[in-house]
């Protein structure tokens, strides 16, 4: 899964083919009550190069939704195409996941952390060392190459991270919540600091997050899903201006329509939930 927008587009109609597509996806758990059904007719397009978060309730299946794009759960119902090609078995080619936790190897250091990734595709080492190097530089943690993760701070950590799911140099991005337990000043800061890195590379991004200022600030668009059984209920269009400013954004008057307008949206299914 590499194909560039030029690839993807159709020579006859000029169209091009999302990265990634959801057509009518639903997923049901197995539990000792019976079948649950967490996804509902989930269709959506990711174009290469695309930022979406998805907010909606607690439950409502977000995290379901990554799961299955990542191949960690077969969707029940409707199909999944990476590329326009049915997604394959098992974990696809080009699809990172960065999650909440940071699912770092504790008894490795930083620099071998993020150079697992590389090690994994069988790049020579002394490429590894220049690109751990590079990466180590580009998430601003130079002099802790040799610190291992019970050594660094809960932002550190996630921006090692950051740095070992852009050595995987995935073309689509699953992020779950990848700044969530971190305080507010921080979530900004890293939230800036991935915005300013993602804009470089010009990689697709699905990004779950309960924040929505901070999916408002990234995203070309934020999908709001309902409470569950999930389902997409409403999108919203991001049209501000690229490179964008993670902190200043925030005030410009249509960040904060926009912001206004999807917190109504999300507050219309915590209604429902109370009624
Ligand atoms: N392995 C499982 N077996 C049964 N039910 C599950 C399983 N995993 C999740 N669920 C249920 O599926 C629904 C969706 O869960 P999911 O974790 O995807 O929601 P979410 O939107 O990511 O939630 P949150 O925002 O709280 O992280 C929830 O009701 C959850 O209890």
């Amino acid at each position: 899964m590499t194909a560039t927008t030029d690839e993807l587009r159709d020579p006859a109609t000029g169209l091009v083919t999302p990265k990634l597509s959801l057509r009518g996806v639903g997923l049901g758990y197995r539990t000792p009550k019976g079948r649950f059904t967490a996804l509902e007719n989930v269709s959506l397009d990711l174009a290469a190069g695309e930022f979406v978060a998805l907010v909606g309730p607690s439950g409502c299946g977000k995290s379901t939704l990554l799961k299955l794009v990542a191949g960690l759960l077969p969707a029940t119902s409707g199909e999944i195409l990476l590329d326009g090609e049915p997604a394959p078995e098992g974990v696809p080619e080009g699809v990172g996941l960065v999650f909440q936790s940071d699912a770092l190897f504790p008894w490795r250091t930083v620099a071998d952390n993020i150079r697992f990734p590389l090690a994994l595709k069988g790049v020579p080492a002394a490429q590894q060392r220049a690109e751990v190097q590079r990466l180590v530089e580009l998430v601003g943690l130079k002099s802790f190459e040799q610190s291992y993760p019970n050594q660094l701070s809960g932002g550190m950590r996630k921006r090692v991270g950051i740095a070992r799911a852009i050595a995987y140099d995935p073309d689509v991005y699953l992020m779950d919540e990848p700044f969530g337990p971190l305080d507010a000043q921080m979530r900004i800061r890293l939230g800036g600091e991935f915005l300013s890195i993602w804009e470089t590379l010009g990689k697709s991004v699905v990004f779950v997050t309960h924040d929505v200022e901070e999916a408002v600030a990234m995203a070309d668009r934020v999908l709001v899903m309902s409470r569950g059984p999930g389902t997409i209920k409403e999108e919203f269009r991001i049209d501000l201006d690229r490179p964008r400013h993670f902190q200043e954004v925030r005030f410009e008057p249509e960040f904060q329509r926009l912001q206004r307008a999807i917190w109504r949206s999300l507050a219309e299914e915590f209604d429902e939930e109370r009624a």
